[in-house]
């Protein structure tokens, strides 16, 4: 089956979808009978492409590489420059689109918007981007439903390791009591170069260049990313829709070296904690920074490792551990998510 696609963004994880695509051709084609071409890119300040028979991917790496625009790429019979994300999502002839603009944590913009204009043109959506799946979650499900598509974004929630499709597939029948985790890569990993001696700054600077990082930091150290996938978990593990404002949520950047350094003396670790509980009212949720000893399973998690536990009412706690965040870990997540896509739409064309 071949799937045509279009990417709106191209930072870090566009381009890491790109490169996987290619790197996975033969593999994708072979195994999974899938191929994916890329039809359309649009990017707020690096440009966008267009070409209804397929963009070449060597050319918008080669032209990533010249100058990190797509201005380099060659012109050719049927392309089209520049049109914006907006005329993208409406005239390209791609069935998917792949979302992967900014997180934006107070109002889930312009994402919401892509993604709706993509289902009133009955397109599918994967996505990367926290913001809708926090936000408007079961507003884009029902507009998607009644357009005949699917939303799937498995990467929304620890990047390519997964959180949301693990415990919904393989744990059911359980009920979730509790979930409880690290779920942000940057501080994560901004807390174990503190302690490996490193300046806060130093430490967020070297996140940022490996792509961790969201393009406004403070949604990482203030809390917010792992705020907005708390929510993500709360409704589709637990099936509440808790608002942002209901959540308390606390970031690291109060914590100094001082503080790190007594932590050590004491035995003991911070990390930035996500959890949500089961209680006999409904649920209640968190974000903050804890102090874990050392026998504590949390404590050992370092660098852009995530860590999530799900205290299940059958199968007890099942903990899965892995990336949180990075740009290749992330494509993986839209890589995972354009299968289980292609696999869904064989068994419609297959039970119809
Ligand atoms: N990086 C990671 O490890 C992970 C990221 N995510 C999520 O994936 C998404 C992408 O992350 P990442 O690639 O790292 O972020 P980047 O900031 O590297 O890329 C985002 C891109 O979106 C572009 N953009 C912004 N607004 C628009 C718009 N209106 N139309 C088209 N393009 C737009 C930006 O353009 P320009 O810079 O040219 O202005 C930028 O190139 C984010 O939502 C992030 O939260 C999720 C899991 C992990
Ligand atoms: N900035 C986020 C990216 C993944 O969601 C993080 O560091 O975890």
């Amino acid at each position: 089956m071949t799937h045509k696609i279009a990417l709106i963004g191209f930072g870090n994880v566009g381009q890491g979808v790109v490169r996987l695509i290619k790197e996975k051709e033969s593999l994708l084609k072979q195994v999974y009978q899938s191929e994916f071409e890329v039809v359309s890119i649009s990017d707020l300040h690096k440009g966008s492409l267009h070409c209804e028979n397929g963009l070449n991917i060597d050319d918008v790496l080669h032209s990533i590489k010249q100058n990190g625009t797509l201005h380099y790429y060659p012109d050719h019979e049927g392309l089209v420059r520049g049109l914006s994300s907006e005329d993208t999502i409406k005239k390209t002839n791609a069935d998917t689109i792949v979302e992967m603009t900014y997180t934006n944590v107070h109002t889930g913009q312009p994402a919401i918007d892509h993604c709706k204009l993509a289902f009133n043109h009955k397109r599918h959506v994967v996505m990367t981007n926290k913001g809708p799946v926090a936000l408007a979650k079961q507003e884009l499900e029902a507009l998607a439903k009644e357009n005949g598509v699917t939303i799937f974004y498995e990467g929304a929630v620890m990047s390519g390791t997964p959180a949301i499709r693990m415990p919904k597939m393989t744990l059911s029948g359980n009920e979730f009591l509790s979930v409880k985790g690290i779920l942000n890569g940057t501080t994560n990993y901004i807390l174990t170069q503190m302690e490996n001696g490193s300046a806060y700054e130093e430490a967020l600077s070297s996140a940022q260049e490996l792509g961790y990082a969201e393009a406004d930091p403070t949604s990482d150290v203030g809390g917010f990313d792992v705020l907005y996938k708390v929510l993500i978990l709360a409704s589709e593990l637990f099936g509440v829709s808790l608002k942002k404002e209901e959540v308390p949520c606390v970031g690291i950047s109060e914590i100094t070296q001082a503080d790190i350094k007594q932590a050590k003396a004491e035995g003991k670790r911070w990390k930035l904690i996500g959890a949500i509980e089961k209680t006999e009212s409904g649920v209640e949720a968190y974000v903050r920074p804890l102090k874990l000893p050392l026998s504590d399973p949390l404590s050992s998690i370092s660098g852009a490792t995530n860590a999530i536990t799900y205290d299940c009412d059958v199968s007890g706690p099942i903990t899965l551990v892995g990336a949180g965040a990075g740009i290749k870990e992330t494509a993986f997540a839209v890589l995972i998510d354009l299968l289980h896509l292609n696999k869904k739409l064989r068994w419609t064309v297959e039970e119809g």
